[in-house]
């Protein structure tokens, strides 16, 4: 691929300065249903040294249109090591349509998502350890505590807008393409979130839906980790609701009314099956540990109010092990120790600020 191109107006996101910058395109390396993702080097035009920074991703999505902008301004405000960092930003023609301008994010590259990374392991019919499990977990808890004080609810939370690093399992949230920060009582529409990860309030058409329907995601995605696969699986939107009763039991009443009062699809009010709830975890989570069952218990909950929230999720004991100064896992593919407890636990003051109460229990290594 390696095409270059001069786009006059580069703006670094970190300095605010612009300048002519020199792009090089390498490969795509992502689709999505709005645009591309390619890896590609920048080098500042003006400078006479031939120094090229990155590699980075670039996204392009068409420009100008409301919903993409919010990605750019949500990205320009966050900075967090667990979120994807925006290195530059620009607008520039789409080549084949030189009047269609395209908005191009340059952004931190990762080697992988998770979804490859889960992938990988289940067509080899294994499972990701309960260590990798935690340690993802963890990260993509400590990046929702961080974006759900601001009232940012990513609303696209799955395993490919998840990228991750396998050599050191550093992990970051990137897609903020329908992320929206979310005012008291202000209706967003609930036609968001992909289907096998939509909380249940919004497959019910809740309007006034809050960041809780990041933690259903997070939810999903640990359930995916743990069994390979999504765990719930509706062939249509209104089967995804089918699909979670079958492991929940069914909606009650009081949820679907608080959710969206004017209601009126399917309620899948009969009972599916007669065992217990945490006996249905237990046998579909079979290869978890019982305090992971707890907190996938936890988590996929009906009610948004109920869910546990990113500060006690964090301060869950599934979490305990990471700990110990000296938690160290296997990394898949240099098959070496890694200490990843500095990475893990370098929490700003900021988000001690908003962990409240809940930071002495995160912090504390009672083992
Ligand atoms: N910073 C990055 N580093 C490496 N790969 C990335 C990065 N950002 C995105 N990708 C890759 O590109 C894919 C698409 O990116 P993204 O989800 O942001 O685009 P999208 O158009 O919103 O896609 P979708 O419609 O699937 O949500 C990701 O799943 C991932 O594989």
């Amino acid at each position: 691929m390696a095409i270059e191109y001069l786009v006059e107006e580069v703006t670094n996101n970190h300095t605010n300065v612009t300048k002519p910058m020199i792009i090089k395109d390498i490969a795509k390396i992502g689709e999505g249903a709005f645009g591309t993702v390619t890896q590609a080097q920048l080098r500042n035009a003006t400078a006479s040294e031939d120094q090229w920074l990155g590699p980075f991703a670039i996204k392009k999505v068409p420009a100008q249109t409301e919903y993409k902008s919010r990605e750019l301004e949500i990205l320009r405000q966050t900075s967090h090591p667990n979120v994807v960092s925006l290195k530059y930003f620009f607008n520039y023609p789409n080549p084949e349509d030189r009047n269609k301008l395209y908005q191009h994010l340059v952004m931190e590259s990762l080697p992988c998502t998770l979804q490859t990374e889960i992938k990988r392991y289940h067509s080899s019919n294994l499972i990701l350890h309960e260590s990798h499990i935690q340690v993802y977990s963890f990260q993509i808890a400590r990046a929702m505590n961080y974006l759900h004080s601001f009232g940012i609810c990513h609303r696209d939370i799955k395993p490919s807008n998840i990228l991750i690093d396998p050599d050191t399992l550093v992990l970051k949230i990137c897609d903020f393409g329908s992320a929206k920060k979310l005012e008291y009582n202000q209706p967003s529409v609930s036609y968001i979130c992909s289907r096998y990860y939509r909380a249940p309030e919004l497959i019910v058409g809740c309007s006034l839906y809050t960041t809780q329907i990041d933690i259903w995601g997070l939810g999903c995605v640990i359930a995916e980790m743990f069994i390979g696969k999504p765990v719930f699986q509706g062939q249509d939107p209104m089967l995804q609701l089918r699909e979670i009763s079958k492991l929940l039991g069914p909606p009650d009443k009081e949820f679907i009314y608080e959710s969206n009062p004017s209601y009126n699809g399917p309620m899948y009010s009969h009972r599916l099956y007669t065992s217990k709830v945490s006996t249905r975890f237990q046998k579909t989570f079979s290869h978890a540990s019982p305090v992971a069952v707890d907190l996938l218990m936890s988590v996929l909950v009906y009610r948004p109010q109920d869910r546990l929230r990113p500060p006690a999720i964090l301060a869950h004991d599934f979490f305990k092990p990471l700990r110990s100064p000296d938690f160290q896992v296997i990394s898949r593919t240099t098959n070496s120790r890694v200490n990843v407890h500095n990475m893990l636990y370098n929490f700003s003051d900021y988000e001690l600020r908003v962990l409240g109460g809940a930071a002495k229990e995160i912090l504390v290594d009672g083992s």
